[in-house]
């Protein structure tokens, strides 16, 4: 399979090149080779790509949302058809292991365009009585051109995930993948082409954070949706608010997994493995505070070291390995240097810490013990396998000590005990709470982040209305009275 793509970008409906941008190598982070190259948009490719967004959006709108829909659910069928094809790719792109792209990368993809493509057709607004035969109505109309900027960990689920509210819609987007993986999201746009959209529905432009500010800054553009850090979410929200723009922002976090007393051991621990060591702990939502209680501390981090010691770190693309690299030599410096930092405040490292021999970016899965709250292991975002362990005594303290934090992305509780359960996640301050379970994200429920993870929601019909505005009609039946 050839993975360096076949253009940069992808415009109007087809591949587009200007070898006169800067040139980002694609790197594999399994074995550190360069696999194939693109080249940033030079502002004449920004230029066509919003141009080609802006004058496809009219004619895209203008269709009903039966035929919007369609197209969608076909890209959704091809992306099907083709998932192990499209999955090796996201595992090129940023490492994670295909026993795991196989399954939650290509497919949520897919997800989303079903999903957003069943919708697209039953997007309706009201009807308002009012006196004497009056009558107001709404509808949904489409807010225009949409860009979309995306993280690396997710490359082809982020596209989607976007695309697909933003295209039901009536929307046209402009995607600026990461640069750190820039190949998923180019098969996406050649998939709703084959699926039917007209050119310029859905363009994708490579590059940097300056290609994704002049996307943003662009007086074109209605709405911005980001998926990233927070520091970038701050910059891309203030050049957003200047232009008065719509925002998604999906962005990072510090999350609480709070396992009590009685709690299931092996169900806590699983909790704890899919919230931190999943796609080598890049996750946004991981719960990498694991508060656990004084009497199952023990017995959780000794049945958590025994079960790590069972994951199979190697060649990504080998079914078995289910711990695959970091996505670049860049953020497993950042991951160690963290690692570094714990070992020097204070906690004590339970297992991990150390980047494998040999090629590619590999780092063990890494767990903390005795970490307390003001250590800067529980305070930032690592966005790697580091799992910090945090001892509680009881409900009330745990609640205080979860929600003192920035962040707000997500939560979760492992208990038998349902109504303390229910009353612990109300009153965590995360946008998605997991009860018994962790790092579930289906496209039917909303996802997002409180606080400095986030505005907005992305998936469910919850999206619907970041995507679109009401436009509110007021009918007169009866004449009109004037006072003069
Ligand atoms: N909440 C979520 O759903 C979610 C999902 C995945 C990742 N994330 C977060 O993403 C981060 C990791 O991804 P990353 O390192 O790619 O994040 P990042 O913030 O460095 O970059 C994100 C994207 O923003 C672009 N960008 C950078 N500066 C910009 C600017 N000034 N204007 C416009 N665009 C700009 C980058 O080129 C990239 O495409 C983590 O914090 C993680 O938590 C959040
Ligand atoms: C589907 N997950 C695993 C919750 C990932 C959502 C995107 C965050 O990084």
């Amino acid at each position: 399979m050839t993975t360096a793509p076949t253009a940069s970008h992808y415009i109007d409906g087809s591949y587009a090149e200007d070898a006169a941008g800067t040139a980002i190598d694609i790197i594999y982070p399994a074995t550190g080779e360069i696999i194939g190259r693109v080249h940033s948009a030079t502002p004449e490719m920004v230029e066509r790509a919003l141009a080609s967004a802006r004058r496809a959006q009219p004619e895209w709108a203008a269709m009903t949302g039966m035929e919007r829909g369609r197209i969608l659910r076909r890209a959704a069928d091809i992306i099907r058809d083709r998932n192990r094809e499209l999955s090796i790719l996201e595992t090129y792109d940023t490492g994670k292991p295909l026993q795991e792209t196989l399954v939650a990368d290509a497919t949520s993809g897919a997800d989303a365009l079903e999903y957003f493509g069943g919708l697209a057709a039953s997007l309706a607004g009201e009807y308002i009585p009012q006196p004497g035969g009056d009558f107001v109505y709404t509808i949904r109309q489409a807010l225009g051109v949409c860009v979309g900027i995306g993280a690396w960990n997710y490359p082809t689920q982020i596209a989607c995930w976007k695309a697909a509210p933003a295209l039901a819609c009536g929307n046209t987007m402009v995607f600026k993948p990461s640069e750190t993986t820039p190949l998923c999201a180019l098969k996406i746009a050649e998939i709703l082409t084959e699926a039917g959209a007209p050119p310029g529905v859905f363009n994708v432009v490579q590059g940097l954070g300056d290609v994704g500010a002049a996307l943003v800054n662009d007086p074109r553009v209605a709405k911005v949706s980001l998926t990233g850090s927070v520091p970038t979410g701050r910059k891309v929200y203030a050049a957003a608010a200047a232009g008065m723009k719509h925002v998604t922002m999906e962005l990072g976090g510090k999350s609480p997994l709070i396992v009590f007393d009685d709690a299931t051991l092996d169900d806590a621990v699983s909790g704890a493995i899919l919230g931190n060591f999943y796609s080598s702990g890049q996750v946004c939502s991981n719960g990498t505070r694991v508060f656990v209680q004084k009497g199952i501390r023990d017995a959780f981090l000794a049945r958590l070291c025994e079960r790590l010691s069972t994951a199979k770190l190697g060649d990504p693309l080998d079914e078995a390995t289910n711990f695959g690299p970091m996505v670049s030599e860049a953020q497993l410096s950042i991951v160690k240097r963290y690692i570094a930092k714990g070992i020097e405040e204070g906690a004590s490292l339970a297992y991990g810490g150390k980047r494998q021999p040999g090629p590619g970016f590999f780092l063990e899965p890494t767990v903390f013990a005795g970490v307390t709250d003001e250590m800067t292991i529980a305070r930032e975002e690592i966005f790697g396998p580091v799992l910090s362990l945090l001892e509680f005594d009881d409900e009330e303290e745990v609640i205080g000590r979860a929600n003192a934090t920035e962040f707000g992305l997500a939560g979760g509780v492992f208990t038998n005990d349902l109504t303390r359960a229910h009353r612990v996640v109300a009153r965590l301050e995360a946008g998605t709470c997991y009860i018994n379970t962790y790092n579930l994200a289906p496209v039917e429920a909303p996802f997002g982040g409180v606080k400095a993870s986030g505005v907005g929601r992305e998936n469910s019909k919850e999206a619907i209305a970041h995507y679109s505005e009401v436009k509110t009609i007021h009918v007169a039946m009866n004449g009109v009275e004037a006072p003069f």
